[in-house]
């Protein structure tokens, strides 16, 4: 079974799942493609003698220094890094890997980009998911860029020169599973064109004002007061609400102030109705929580 490993075809080195802590010294430095991927190393000492790889796969090892040494692979394409315990990137390599065009570094501990790497110019694939990265500005500037996957970090924002139309290669952001503020999650998942509307309608009117909108939700057990609450403050003054004026299912209205437009969900408090609130309830919302009291 291990020989189904541990192959060579032309110049491509099959290398996988073999244990392997460290480089093996008899590989033939020739090597176009080597595949190293499920072994235990730490480190990638000596990777710099490959000066004609054009594919490196060092997934799921235990790798927790991106080598300076991979700036010497300057025929290097396609790079697969992911799944390892990577920190950091040194400044001073993407630039010299100027054939690169796909990189997967998902799933390692990533919190910041070499500013350099959008002097990779020829990336058109980039896997950065599944870090901590609080920051993807270094990558604006990258040319051709097409398929950005920033999945799972720690981003507030996505910056807005990267959807700019006029030099945009994008076709796919994928950023689920971010703190975003800017823009919201939402409109993330409707892909770069959603993304792209989102920043011109800011550039456009940047004093929007009544585009702010803030989703209210009113939870709280059965009879607790929310509608009389919720009334009460579209109104302006107390509301008595009736009890056969009970909520059925959610009740939606707004209220206009002058720089906010809230909309009020008022949930229905009998058990029945719990099985839906889930659908409904999202975390990006004021949440009034309403207690009766005198129970
Ligand atoms: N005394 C008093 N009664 C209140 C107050 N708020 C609500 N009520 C009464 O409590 C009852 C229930 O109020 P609602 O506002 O309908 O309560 P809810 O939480 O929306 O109830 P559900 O629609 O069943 O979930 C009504 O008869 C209200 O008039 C309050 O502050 N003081």
């Amino acid at each position: 079974r291990g020989n189904t490993h541990l192959k060579q075809i032309s110049n491509l080195f099959f290398l996988f799942r073999q244990k392997l802590k460290s480089l093996p010294r008899d590989l033939l430095t020739h090597a176009r493609s080597v595949d190293l991927q499920r072994n235990k190393l730490k480190r990638v000492i000596g990777i710099s003698r490959f000066t004609h790889l054009t594919e490196l796969n060092l997934s799921r090892n235990k790798i927790m220094e991106f080598s300076q040494e991979m700036c010497y692979l300057d025929k290097l394409e396609i790079l697969y890094m992911n799944q390892n315990n990577i920190r950091v990137i040194p400044e001073g390599i993407f630039p010299h890997l100027k054939m690169l065009k796909f990189v997967k570094l998902n799933t390692n501990r990533l919190a910041k980009l070499p500013s350099d790497i959008n002097q990779c110019a020829s990336i058109t694939y980039l896997d950065l998911s599944r870090n901590c990265l609080q920051n993807i500005e270094p990558l604006i500037g990258l040319p051709k860029l097409k398929e950005l996957f920033v999945e799972r970090n720690r981003l507030t924002e996505l910056p807005f020169q990267l959807f700019q139309a006029s030099n945009c290669e994008l076709t796919v952001c994928e950023a689920k599973g971010n703190p975003l503020r800017c823009p919201p999650e939402e409109v993330c998942a409707g892909g770069v064109v959603d993304i792209q509307s989102y920043f011109r309608q800011i550039k456009e009117n940047p004093n929007t004002c009544s585009a702010w909108t803030v989703k209210t939700m009113f939870l709280g057990s059965s009879m607790a007061g929310k509608s009389t609450l919720c009334r009460s403050l579209r109104e302006g003054k107390p509301v008595v609400v009736a009890v056969k004026d009970r909520t059925e299912g959610i009740e939606i209205s707004q209220l206009y102030t002058q720089k906010v437009r809230f909309f009020f969900w008022d949930f229905a408090g009998q058990e029945e109705y719990y099985l839906t609130h889930h659908v409904f309830i999202t975390s990006r919302a004021l949440v009034i929580l309403t207690v009766d009291l005198s129970r």
